[in-house]
């Protein structure tokens, strides 16, 4: 299989071409379905010479998909895939193959599932772990509502599995006893290796005889064993049982209620398919265990699945990926894990908490370089955060490095084990911003809002690159809860002579007699190249405010002095975030505040898209604060 986007999609794939929707595949054989299956992937290849996407995981999933969709009608049926990054060859299947070129580009397809597109797609997704739950509340609705003959399916990966909220949806499962399934698609691997006690769970169970096919083998032999007689066989009695429970393996699962079956092999179709009949014909939930290969299909991806997660567009020259070179200036996330890495370097009460995102946070030399200091607890983010105050407590200092949208899931966590108690954690807020063709359900643009509402937190964000590990070690310092947000963008780099970090001062760029744009963190590139395009025109200062809590009350008052016009600008909703905090402070201080204009992503949903398009199309962008400048400036003249 190759990646040539150069060659028209349509006649190479006549089986998906073919397809209305999923309904079809009901009525064709499972040699059929294996042809369709060598589709799928020609189109993930194709896909990915073109621009970044979700890869391995997609080509993983794609007999699973096939065999639900032959044995289910998800018109009806229910299916959520957990996480939605493995929707892919579902989308394939569902009528979107003649727009699938579109998907992770603006006005197209969602890299994830979205209602809006299809009647398949039941909830907008991409954050892990939720699925069981979704799922057991469907089917409860679906009996409520008087339709218990429509099905429900569950499909959860291993990395997602053992999320807190799955447990909880387990537990709830188990103890109703109604009909569902759940497909545990058990790859071994998260984005990184999976890590924790679950998956050594999950490996024991694939060493069971029931998939090594040694277990009739086991059984018979156990049967001799007898059962009655005197202590010494009563022990032995009471051990078989218990063998005889590993065999069947998922005791775990077994004892909550949920029957299990498996592991199988989740790249046959025809034996997914006569397991899917099994489990629809079983009474009460059922977790079905199905072993797969992240990156299936696709030598390079099996082989390296970490670095096919979320590849950068490749060409395929025989079997060998071709990335194209990426030059430029490093992203914010590599300063922030250099930053990390000398802080841990420095102190060794410095630790570094990730929930499965070490690759996405760039961390893997800090793994290999303080393995005992570096913690990956999995999706779990809650517990992430719980787990810092935890090694607070003890004088620790611990360091969460975490994407903004996924803070969201620990938010009772900051509140309770963090700034309630005082403890001094840092919260290293990456992709804080739009992420660009993830869409909404990965924009990190709320955290302003819902952070600077406690008390004890400090809250600050970089301007430029040099700025992050001067910060770090500022929250370092610093005996109180802080956090720093920053984009997925590179940082800028430029002539300037940082002023030291003092908490709660902004810092003054340059002077402006006309007006003051005030930037938080990496708008400031914008804000520069826009006073600059002023030039001549207006005279227009630019403040780096650093901080967001405590906000710089002076530096506010001065940036409005002798009735300068204000814009202030931020990579986050225009609700409750910097500009906000900015407004309060000039009310507070009784100022005209018919001077300020805020520019910031409007109250609503941003989609999917280049992150410079987007950031456009709310002002952001140099052209559009200049703009916002000059009718700014009219007005505080009139
Ligand atoms: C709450 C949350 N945390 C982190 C992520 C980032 N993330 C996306 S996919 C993924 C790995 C999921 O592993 P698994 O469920 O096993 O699916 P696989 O990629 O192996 O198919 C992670 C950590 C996320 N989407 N949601
Ligand atoms: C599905 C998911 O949540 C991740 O794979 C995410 O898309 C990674 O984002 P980055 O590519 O920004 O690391
Ligand atoms: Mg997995």
């Amino acid at each position: 299989m190759t990646n040539n986007p150069s060659q028209p999609t349509g006649p190479r794939h006549p089986l998906l071409a073919s397809l209305p929707d999923a309904t079809p595949l009901a009525e064709m054989t499972s040699e059929k379905l294996d042809k369709m299956a060598v589709e799928i992937r020609d189109v993930l290849c194709n896909l990915l010479a073109t621009r970044t996407a979700h890869f391995a995981s997609n080509l993983g999933v794609v007999e699973l998909c096939l065999a639900l969709h032959a044995e289910f009608d998800f018109r009806r049926d229910r299916l959520i895939w957990d996480t939605g990054h493995q929707i892919y060859p579902h989308k394939l299947v569902t009528g979107r193959y003649s727009q699938f070129e579109t998907i992770r580009t603006r006005g197209g397809l969602m890299g994830y599932p979205n209602p809006a597109e299809s009647v398949y797609d039941l909830f907008m997704t991409g954050h892990a772990g939720s699925s069981v739950s979704t799922a057991v509340g469907l089917r409860s609705g679906d009996i409520l509502t008087g339709q218990p003959d429509r099905r429900t399916v569950a499909v959860i990966g291993d990395g997602a599995f053992p999320s807190g909220i799955v447990f909880e949806a387990l537990n709830n499962a188990g103890a109703s006893k109604e009909n569902l399934t759940v497909v545990l698609n058990d790859n071994k691997m998260s984005i990184c290796h999976r890590t924790g006690a679950v998956a050594s769970y999950l490996d024991r169970l694939r060493n069971n005889p029931f998939y090594t096919g040694l277990k009739n083998e086991v059984v018979r032999l156990l049967d001799h064993v007898p059962m009655f007689g005197d202590p010494a066989e009563r022990l032995l009695a009471q051990m078989k049982e218990g063998v005889k429970a590993g065999l069947h393996g998922g005791m775990l699962f077994e004892e909550l209620d949920i029957r299990y079956i498996g592991p199988i092999d989740g790249h046959n179709i025809a034996l997914l398919r006569k397991y899917m009949k099994l489990c629809q014909e079983a009474e009460g939930p059922v977790l079905l265990h199905v072993v797969t290969e992240k990156g299936h299909g696709y030598k390079p991806a099996a082989e390296d699945p970490v670095f096919f997660h979320t590849p950068p567009a490749f060409e395929d020259r025989g079997g060998t990926p071709v990335t194209r070179g990426s030059e430029g200036r490093p992203p914010y996330t590599t300063h922030a894990r250099d930053a990390i890495g000398e802080a841990m370097k420095r102190d060794d009460r410095v630790t570094v908490i990730t929930a499965a995102m070490c690759q996405g946070n760039k961390l893997e030399p800090v793994r290999e370089q303080f393995p005992e200091r570096f913690f990956d607890v999995g999706i779990c983010e809650s517990h992430a955060v719980a787990f810092a105050a935890g090694q607070c407590k003890t004088g620790m200092r611990p360091i969460v490095d975490i994407y903004s949208t996924f803070l969201q899931r620990s938010y009772d966590q900051i509140f309770q084990e963090v700034v309630l108690q005082d403890l001094p954690v840092v919260f290293m807020m990456d992709r804080a911003g739009l992420t660009g063709p993830d869409g909404p359900t990965h924009h990190g643009v709320y955290d302003i809002g819902y952070m600077r509402l406690f008390p004890n937190l400090v809250l600050m964000a970089p301007g430029y690159a040099a700025e992050l590990p001067m910060m770090l070690d500022a929250c370092l310092e610093h005996d109180h809860p802080t956090g720093i947000r920053y984009p997925k963008a590179s940082a800028l780099e430029f002539e300037h002579t940082p002023a030291p970090i003092e908490m709660g001062k902004a810092e003054w760029i340059r002077e402006g007699e006309d007006g003051t744009i005030v930037a938080y963190g990496a708008m400031l590139e914008q804000a520069l190249d826009a006073a600059e395009q002023l030039e001549g025109e207006l005279s227009v200062g630019v403040v780096n405010a650093r901080f967001v809590k405590p906000i710089d009350h002076e530096m506010v008052a001065k940036s409005m002095a002798d009735g300068r016009f204000v814009v202030t600008l931020e990579e986050g909703t225009t609700v409750g975030g910097f500009g906000s905090a900015f407004l309060e402070s000039a009310a507070d201080q009784r100022l005209d505040t018919r001077q300020i204009h805020r520019l910031a992503l409007p109250d609503v949903f941003v989609e999917h898209g280049d992150r410079s398009d987007l950031l456009a199309d709310a002002s952001l962008s140099a052209d559009g604060i200049a703009s916002t400048c000059r009718n700014a400036a009219s007005n505080v003249s009139v």
